[in-house]
């Protein structure tokens, strides 16, 4: 065959090969772009069959007002964040996600607002953080919120704050709040005894109305130190272990101490790490995959 022969039988196999290169290269994209059809036709058919868009076709074609115009650039931010995450929510979603408040007061000087209004503009971000994590899947948020170092503030900074906490966790209470519509359950942590009675009633009533709630779990730490709660959980464990010595103890010679030592088979060691985790505060999360410190 002559160089400038064509073989065919070669450019057959190549083209056949090119092919179906060209199809296993594509093969992926033509499935993912079948999935996304798929997926904003069924989002489409959901947002639809809500009335929602339903709402949008009829204030568009009947006049509205502002509030009404409001809402529907609210529904269709909504409609788009969902649709984002749906996509994003394919890959891997962090499971635990802790966010420490911070910022507040600098963004009040920052924006000429009045005293303690930064708080609450540091407040309604995080409850808008808090539905994007939802939406997205996140299975664990924690907020450090109010430290016990914080008890050093001036005492109308803390009694503003303490004002503040009370008002939004009665809130979160509420039917129709973020923790209701997730099914989130709420988790107060920290040296809670330190808190005014208020805020602690309004905690403890929090964690009550949330306790069946099991889709979500959100941890708000107040008065709160991480030495702080080794300390408590080294307390606990040891209460916990004395406890069990002096029921075994029934000779009252030291007994129950050496029972429990052999039992264990660690005579040193009568409590171990395990202990304390258990007794942590946050026992109730894993530990966070991200932490998030909010301001600069
Ligand atoms: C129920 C619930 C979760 C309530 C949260 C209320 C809230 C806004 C708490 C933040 C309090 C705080 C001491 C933030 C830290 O510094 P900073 O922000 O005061 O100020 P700085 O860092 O600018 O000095």
């Amino acid at each position: 065959m002559s160089k400038f022969q064509v073989d065919t039988q070669t450019l057959q196999q190549r083209a056949i090969g090119d092919r179906t290169t060209i199809a296993t290269r594509h093969r992926p994209r033509i499935k993912n772009r079948f999935l996304l059809f798929f997926f904003i036709r069924c989002r489409f058919l959901q947002e639809y069959r809500s009335n929602r868009l339903q709402g949008i076709w009829a204030s568009w074609k009947f006049g509205m007002d502002v509030k009404q115009k409001t809402q529907i650039f609210e529904n269709l931010a909504s409609f788009a964040r969902k649709f984002i995450f749906g996509i994003l929510s394919m890959a891997a979603i962090p499971n635990h996600i802790a966010f420490i408040m911070d910022g507040n007061r600098r963004y009040s000087k920052q924006h000429n607002l009045i005293n303690g209004a930064g708080h609450r503009v540091g407040f309604s971000s995080l409850m808008s953080m808090l539905r994007y994590c939802y939406e997205l899947g996140v299975k664990y948020v924690t907020i450090y919120a109010f430290s016990i170092e914080n008890f050093k503030r001036s005492p109308e900074e803390v009694q503003s704050l303490m004002d503040l906490m009370e008002e939004k966790i009665e809130g979160l209470i509420k039917e129709e709040s973020i923790v209701n519509q997730y099914g989130v359950r709420v988790y107060f942590i920290g040296n809670l005894k330190l808190l005014s009675k208020p805020v602690r009633l309004a905690a403890e009533r929090a964690m009550d109305a949330t306790a069946k709630n099991s889709k979500a779990v959100l941890s708000i730490c107040i008065a709160y130190t991480s030495t702080d709660e080794i300390l408590h959980a080294v307390e606990e464990s040891c209460e916990e272990i004395w406890d069990k010595i002096k029921v075994l103890d029934d000779c009252g010679s030291g007994y129950g101490l050496i029972k429990l030592g052999n039992e264990r088979n660690q005579e040193k060691n009568i409590i171990d790490v395990s202990d304390i985790e258990r007794h942590m505060y946050m026992a109730v999360a894993p530990d966070p995959d991200i932490i998030i410190r909010t301001s600069g």
